[in-house]
């Protein structure tokens, strides 16, 4: 099965040396040319994902139109805000994408504005094709180095290409699961980046290991309550997509979710962080979406509204603690 991979961060480029390892060709794409010729020339990206060398059969495209000729399926692997500029890129070409089957995406997020779903946006910019979501817990370093891991694949309905695609790339170091709840595997994806800002904080404050543990299954509580709102199946987030990768990126030292919230505790500001990052926070801007949308619907989100008021309105830690410690006692 051939395979292109649009964007050559950590992830797009950690899939893309997985997909070369089961013996699948691959072209991974960069979003800039220097990139892709300093990808081609140094088998190494250098600037996402150092120390690990990118293997010769990756091919490194830089010009659309070739690839999306041979491409049976797309994977977006760039943040969930530039998923619409992707999704255009690959509309323009459409014409040549002759032998296209599915556009899969690897984003974690939420749009802001329109609070649309990485699947929403395929559909809506990429009319007719066929969309899918990969999901799980999956730091892209530990994928790479060919670590164990397992994720799922969630189309709109199983279908004879969703198995297909779950063989082509499952393989000894990876187990991919399929699911057809589409909406509860992207949310499970999108809040958990939340959350696990949420997770740093605990880190960063010190203030114990209670704390984090309850925090964490509240928030389990709270993506259920959003999905089944939002037409997702409350059993999705037990699984990978959303208890899975909210525990690994809550604990994970790599998560820069989790990192981002940790040095909030630690005194920077959001803004100062986020402009200084070099790697995309999908949770940040995910909060504001994903706050906005429960807010309009009338969900109940009380610990994903704290994470909004400190991250754009500049609520005091402090204030957030007391605030979610004194709500009205209740059942579980
Ligand atoms: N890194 C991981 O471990 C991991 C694992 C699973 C899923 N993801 C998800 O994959 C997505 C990409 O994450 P990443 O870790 O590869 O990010 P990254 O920060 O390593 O790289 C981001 C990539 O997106 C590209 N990009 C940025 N703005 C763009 C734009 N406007 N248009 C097109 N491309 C743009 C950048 O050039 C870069 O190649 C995110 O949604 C993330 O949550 C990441
Ligand atoms: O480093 P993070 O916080 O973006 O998390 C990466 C992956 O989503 C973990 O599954």
């Amino acid at each position: 099965m051939n395979f292109a991979v649009i964007g050559a961060g950590a992830w797009g480029t950690a899939f893309a040396i997985h997909l070369s390892r089961l013996g699948h060709p691959a072209t991974l794409v960069p979003r800039r040319f220097e990139q892709a010729l300093a990808l081609a020339s140094g088998h190494e990206n250098t600037e996402h994902l150092p120390g690990v060398e990118i293997p010769s059969s990756v091919q490194i495209g830089h010009e659309l139109t070739p690839v999306l000729m041979e491409a049976e399926v797309v994977l977006l692997a760039c943040p969930a805000q530039a998923l619409r500029e992707t999704c255009g890129r690959i509309q323009k070409n459409r014409a040549h994408a002759t032998q296209l089957r599915f556009v899969i995406s690897l984003a974690k997020g939420v749009e802001t504005g329109t609070h649309l779903r990485p699947s929403e946006i395929i559909n809506a910019t990429i009319p007719g094709v066929r969309a899918g979501i990969l999901s799980g817990p999956t730091n892209a370093g530990e994928v790479a180095l060919g670590k164990l891991a397992a994720m799922v694949l969630a189309t709109a309905r199983a279908c004879s290409d969703t198995a297909e695609i779950q063989a082509a790339i499952s393989g000894p170091n990876l187990r991919v699961y399929t699911s057809d709840d589409i909406v509860g595997v992207e949310l499970g994806g999108a809040l958990k980046n939340v959350y696990a800002i949420a997770a740093g904080v605990c880190d960063g404050l010190r203030r114990g290991d209670n704390v984090k543990a309850a925090l964490l299954t509240r928030a389990l509580a709270e993506m259920i309550r959003v999905g089944q709102a939002l037409g997702a199946r409350p059993e999705t987030f037990y699984g990978l997509s959303g208890f899975g990768d909210l525990i690994a990126t809550s604990y994970g030292s790599w998560s820069r979710n989790r990192t981002f919230g940790q040095h909030l505790a630690e005194g920077r500001t959001a803004g100062e962080i986020i402009s200084t990052s070099h790697s995309v926070i999908e949770g940040y801007r995910t909060a504001q979406s994903l706050a906005g949308l429960c807010a309009e619907r009338g969900i109940d989100t009380p610990v994903l509204n704290e994470i909004h008021a400190v991250l754009f309105k500049q609520k005091p830690l402090d204030q957030t603690i007391t605030d979610l410690m004194g709500r009205n006692l209740k059942a579980e």
